[in-house]
């Protein structure tokens, strides 16, 4: 059964939308912040940790964003080019904005945390204006992140590009991607956000996520079922609760709760799950696969970036994703 159709003659399989950052990530693992002193810089930012990992799978893509005009926002632009992902749209700002940071803590495989700098940061100023109509024309998927509309001129900015794909029969995918501190209160969060996910075929979030939008609703229960059930009644086709290591459920319109196998891993810490999920189950998806299945290439491509160091770079070619699964079938890869 297929619930969404890729537009098949555009040129471009994936643009994202959203922030450019940079990770910070704590290489004195198993320790409490106040105790780390030494960090390895990668590129982050979870709509741009999506893109890596859709061409990192083969995928071409794009992004659209806006980078300081500084050295953090040269070393992002250069590791986007050097994984073949088209920057034509990646502004420079020049107003003396800065790159956003995010230092991660590895308290222990389960406790970590990450500690924001996002004070004036670059990607919250991309304007519509910026925003290239015919780079998403030429698109299958738009994928939209929350964080990005925390504030204006972002936030019109990716109301632009859902225009855009709307008007180009693009599919939008959004990432809940809700990250509190960047928010001023939690009305505006879930107005902001249930006006983006009205005009989304497909989402992904986690359950806190989806509480989060659901503040005017009744569901006191929190039930899966119910959450997913409201937006068919708009755009969507597959909704997505994800539950950590629990897994986690597709729903679709004809009410069915679509479950995939999890796999083990030897978890070096947690975040950057949600991003390898997404682009392993956007890859497969894109493929003409079933859900369980795409879901599946998503938990074994998040299983192999929580057992690295990094999001960005840790992100798996198919065959990375390909071995996994069959060292996990043939029982070599146990849970830590
Ligand atoms: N400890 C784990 N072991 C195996 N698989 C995991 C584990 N944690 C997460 N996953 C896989 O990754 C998927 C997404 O994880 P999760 O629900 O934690 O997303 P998230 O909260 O968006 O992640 P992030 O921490 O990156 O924001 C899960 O559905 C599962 O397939
Ligand atoms: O999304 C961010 O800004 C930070 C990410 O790059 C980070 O590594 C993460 O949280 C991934 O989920």
């Amino acid at each position: 059964m297929t619930y969404v159709s890729f537009p098949q003659s555009k040129p471009l399989d994936f643009v994202a939308i959203g922030r450019l950052c940079i990770d910070l990530n704590a290489n004195e693992i198993n320790r409490p912040m106040e105790e780390t002193m030494t960090f390895t810089k990668y590129v982050g930012g979870s709509p741009a940790n999506i893109t890596i990992g859709m061409a990192r799978l083969g995928m071409k893509t794009a992004f659209i964003g806006k980078i300081a005009n500084d050295q953090m926002g040269r070393f992002i632009a250069d590791y986007l080019e050097r994984n073949n992902i088209e920057t034509t749209n990646v502004v420079t700002d020049n107003t003396g904005a800065v790159t956003g940071l995010a230092f991660t803590e590895i308290k222990s495989p389960t406790e970590c945390s990450i500690l924001m700098y996002r004070d004036n940061v670059a990607d919250l100023l991309l304007t519509p204006a910026e925003v290239q109509e015919s780079l998403i024309a030429e698109s299958k998927v738009l994928l939209i992140s929350g964080t990005a509309l925390a504030q204006s001129p972002s936030r019109e900015a990716v109301f632009q590009a859902l225009d855009y794909a709307k008007k180009h029969g693009v599919v939008i995918i959004f990432d809940l991607d809700y990250r509190p501190y960047t928010w001023k209160t939690s009305e505006e969060t879930a107005v902001y956000y249930n006006l983006a996910a009205e005009k989304c075929d497909i989402i992904l979030g986690t359950r806190e996520e989806f509480d989060m939008m659901e503040r005017f609703e009744n569901n006191p229960e929190k039930n899966d079922q119910i959450t997913a059930a409201k937006w068919f009644d708009y755009s969507a086709k597959i909704v997505i609760i994800k539950h950590g290591k629990e897994g986690s459920i597709a729903y679709t319109p004809d009410g069915i709760g679509h479950r995939a196998k999890s796999f083990p891993a030897k978890v070096v810490k947690t975040f950057g799950a949600g991003d390898s999920y997404a682009a392993g189950f956007i890859y497969g998806i894109m493929q003409g696969w079933t859900i369980e299945k795409s879901m599946e290439y998503g938990s074994a491509a998040a299983c192999i970036v929580i057992s690295s160091h990094s999001c960005s770079d840790a992100m798996p070619t198919t065959d990375q994703v390909n071995d996994y699964i069959e060292r996990c079938n043939r029982g070599e890869i146990t849970a830590s």
